[in-house]
């Protein structure tokens, strides 16, 4: 299997129960909800994506012949010293269209805990340490156990009540950024005082102007 990735960097996780922890983002290109072209966007299955995940030619980015080759160009990009404390996000686009059990195994070998981001239409590979699964109104979902369940609300047709019955450990609603955004976080702050379950999560990167 090779690889296209968009983008390949070093950053603090910024959503979610791991939010706050250095990581190495690798960005896989393209998603099956959507081709990425704003030409698109309206007619898209998914249309508020906030993240450019067309082509390969972002920083670090490329075409990746092996896993073992995208292996060690994530643990390039790591700052500290690989050991247990290493974490890889691996994100897109749709990650789960590329990321098979060949460099789930890589990236263990060289040390890395696997987060993985998904929108939950396709089912992971074994031995991913932690799953975020994150549902789109209109698509199937799939994968429906996981470690976090991130909810973009709101969403017409994914209201947070579709998702409690699933096997989740954790369920967050995070504001939809866009011309919204300040309504929208108002709306999850509300959502999670009245449903004490649902926990808010902010994209606390963007609020620190960091990737
Ligand atoms: C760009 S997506 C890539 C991973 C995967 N395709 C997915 O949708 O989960 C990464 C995360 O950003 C979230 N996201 C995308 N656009 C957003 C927006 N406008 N506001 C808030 N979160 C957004 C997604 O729901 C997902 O949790
Ligand atoms: N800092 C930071 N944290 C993130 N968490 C999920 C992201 C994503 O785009 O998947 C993301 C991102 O793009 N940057
Ligand atoms: S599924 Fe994820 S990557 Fe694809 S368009 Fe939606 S938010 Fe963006
Ligand atoms: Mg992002």
């Amino acid at each position: 299997m090779s690889y296209a990735v968009k983008e390949i960097f070093y950053t603090l996780q910024g959503e979610g129960r791991n939010a706050g922890r250095a990581a190495v983002f690798c960005r896989f290109a393209g998603c099956n909800l959507w081709s990425g072209r704003e030409a698109d966007r309206a007619t898209a299955i998914c249309r508020f994506c906030d993240t450019d995940f067309v082509g390969t030619k972002g920083s670090a980015g490329g075409r990746f012949a092996t896993a073992q080759g995208l292996a060690s160009a994530v643990e390039r990009a790591w700052r500290g010293s690989v050991g247990r404390e290493g974490l890889v996000v691996l994100t897109g686009g749709e990650p789960l269209l590329q990321v098979d059990e060949e460099l789930i195994q890589a990236l263990h070998a060289a040390g890395f805990e696997i987060a993985v981001e998904t929108n939950g239409t396709i089912h992971p590979p074994a031995g991913i340490d932690w799953l975020c699964v994150s549902p789109k109104a209109g698509a199937p979902l799939a994968v429906r156990a996981g470690d976090e369940l991130k909810l973009v609300y709101p969403q017409l047709n994914a209201e947070p009540e579709c998702f409690e019955g699933l096997a989740f450990d954790h369920l967050l609603l995070q504001p939809m950024d866009g011309p919204e955004r300040d309504a929208n976080t108002a709306a999850a702050v509300a959502y999670c005082l009245a449903n004490p379950r649902w926990q808010l999560t902010l994209q606390t990167h963007k609020l620190l102007g960091i990737p």
